[in-house]
């Protein structure tokens, strides 16, 4: 009866791709953005392009508005003005609730912190968009994706079981990207990911993700402070001042630009340390101690 249910929900799942990411070359677009919230404008003319396959990194002082751009795409932020799409499709014009929800499945989002549910094991945690988006999928099968997850972020089997509290900060980063990863995504919303890791356990969790993209071929849009991720993962960086977006690309080329705050950020004593600490280790070690 299980399997005949979820061979069903597999052909289900096949029926209802109205939201095919793979046939997008841009996989948000941000056209005209405004955020504001009472007489304080965030954001205002933002404009971004999330291409299909990269790692995005986006970059900002403290308050400029890097998480309410990402609450924005993914729909927890309703925008004063201006368009996003995603996969050619606007969240807040889509009528239909079930094109809504294949849209929503397409995307996993890691908060800051990793803001797992406390009284609910790692397991349970990954299961929580399963039984959201898949209610009818049974125990069992459950239960082998979460192992699969847990094993697909570097975590031990034991893991599973074991409470938020349980766990070391790295090993709740990686439970809280193993439930981003839990729908199969094809995007991937990452809010400072490494904040609070040591470093070396923040060099292991940039590798993680660099390495899981590339399998998984995922679009990654990454808010961080962190300039080694910035070096270690991103293919190109977005920067957030003055209300909008106000360079966007690789590394190299944002240093070709003058604009102030770039330049303080990049060639500051933070920024050169992380240029240079990427030159001598350009492929940061995977595996090793899975409590970091
Ligand atoms: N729901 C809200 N109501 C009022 N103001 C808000 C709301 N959400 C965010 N803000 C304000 O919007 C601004 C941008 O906040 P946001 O959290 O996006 O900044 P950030 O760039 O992510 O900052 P940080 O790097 O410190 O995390 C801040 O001034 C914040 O106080």
């Amino acid at each position: 009866m299980a399997g005949k249910q979820n061979s069903e929900i597999r052909e289900e799942l096949a029926a209802a791709d109205a939201v095919r990411p793979e046939a997008f070359d841009r996989a948000i677009c941000i056209r005209g953005l405004r955020n504001q919230f009472g007489d304080a404008v965030v954001h205002d003319g933002l404009d971004l392009d999330v291409r299909s396959g990269e790692i995005l990194g986006v970059v900002g002082g403290s308050g400029t508005g890097k998480s309410v751009l990402m609450r924005s795409i993914i729909g927890l932020q309703t925008p004063t003005a201006g368009e996003i799409e995603v996969y050619g499709k606007t969240l807040d014009t889509i009528a239909d609730e079930e094109e809504s929800r294949d849209l929503r499945r397409r995307w996993g989002v890691m908060f800051q912190g990793g803001a797992l549910f406390s009284t609910l094991s790692v397991a349970e945690n990954i299961q929580v968009p399963l039984r959201e988006f898949y209610p009818r999928l049974d125990a069992k099968l459950l239960d082998e994706i979460a192992a699969y997850k847990v094993q697909m972020v570097g975590l031990p089997p034991d893991a599973g079981p074991k409470y938020p509290a349980e766990l070391s900060g790295g090993m709740v980063k990686r439970a809280g990207l193993a439930r981003a990863l839990a729908l199969d995504p094809a995007l991937l919303f990452l809010d400072e990911p490494t904040a609070g890791l040591d470093p070396i356990g923040a060099a292991k969790f940039d590798a993680l993700i660099r390495e899981l993209a590339d399998t998984m071929g995922l679009t990654v849009f990454l808010i961080t402070h962190d300039l080694d991720t910035l070096y270690a993962t991103c293919d190109r960086v977005a920067v957030l001042a003055e209300k909008r977006v106000i360079a966007v690309g690789t590394i190299p080329e944002l240093l070709a630009t003058q604009h102030p705050w770039i330049q303080d950020y990049f060639n500051g004593p933070r920024g050169r340390a992380a240029a240079s600490g990427n030159q001598s280790a350009k492929s940061p070690v995977l595996g090793g101690d899975r409590n970091s």
